[in-house]
């Protein structure tokens, strides 16, 4: 991993496809899930933007795709959710619920029930959400990962201050290279824009399939790009509108 530079290319959205985190990198971290503060352009910057790039956007995050929806009204293009196991826009990479699914999220909402901790209920699976009990890391991260060993159709996801559970084999890297050979993002290079540990291999994948990766806050990367804050982030993408 290498430090990434600070100046970052402008956004020709003539030439790329690309690729948006949601949490961390369009709006700031809040405290909870459902705490998160949405700007209220962000919809319809995100529809411009989708009309100037060709439809060569995809928002990729690991919400449920319900919330992004809920979330980003006003923007009607390509959005994949659940770490890449669900989508809108293009054929669902999951087409059914994975086995096992209800009796996992049963035993995460009863163990942080138990531990006063933050379980969010997930579409593809679920979170332990350990923000408001820092010191409880190590435990909530040993106990997903016993789950996951008795659930073999879901892998552990680490995130910021939170362990979840998502379906086997599915991943935003995974998304992005579907949705690379989709008419509109062909031809074209990609830019993937997050700023956590779940962003990391799509950060990777950009780098290597002829464009960048652009991380967002502090922290070692394999993207070359760096924005400090989503507030830069959406400074660069009305940059990108004007270029
Ligand atoms: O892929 P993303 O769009 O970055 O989503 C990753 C996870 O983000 C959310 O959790 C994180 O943000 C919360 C709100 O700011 C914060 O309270 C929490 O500590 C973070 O881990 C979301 O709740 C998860 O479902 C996403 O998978």
């Amino acid at each position: 991993m290498t430090e990434p530079r600070t100046e970052v290319p402008p956004l020709d959205c003539r030439t790329k496809a690309l690729f948006l985190d949601f949490d961390g990198t369009l709006v700031d971290i809040a405290p909870t899930p459902d705490a998160v503060i949405i700007p209220a352009d962000l919809g319809s910057l995100l529809a411009r933007l989708n009309t100037a790039l060709g439809g060569a956007l995809a928002i990729v995050s690991g919400r449920s795709l319900n919330e992004l929806e809920s979330f980003l009204r006003g923007f009607d293009g390509i959005m994949v959710g659940s770490h890449g196991s669900e989508a809108r826009g293009m054929t669902p990479p999951l087409d059914r619920l994975p086995e096992g699914l209800e009796s996992a999220q049963t035993e995460m909402r009863d163990y942080a029930t138990s531990r006063g901790l933050l379980y969010e209920h997930k579409s593809m699976g679920g979170a332990i959400h350990f923000r408001a009990l820092p010191d409880a890391g190590p435990e909530v991260e040993a106990f997903i990962e016993r789950l996951a060993i008795t659930n073999p159709r879901f892998e552990v996801q680490p995130a910021k201050m939170a362990f979840e559970l998502r379906p086997a084999g599915f991943s935003k890297d995974g998304a992005l290279q579907i949705l690379s050979d989709q008419p509109d993002f062909r031809n074209r290079s990609p830019i993937y824009i997050g700023d956590d540990t779940t962003d990391e291999p799509a950060l990777a994948w950009a780098e290597t399939h002829g464009g960048f990766g652009i991380k967002v806050g502090d922290g070692k990367t394999r993207a070359s790009q760096h924005l400090p804050d989503p507030a830069a982030v959406l400074d660069w993408l009305r940059a990108g509108l004007e270029h």
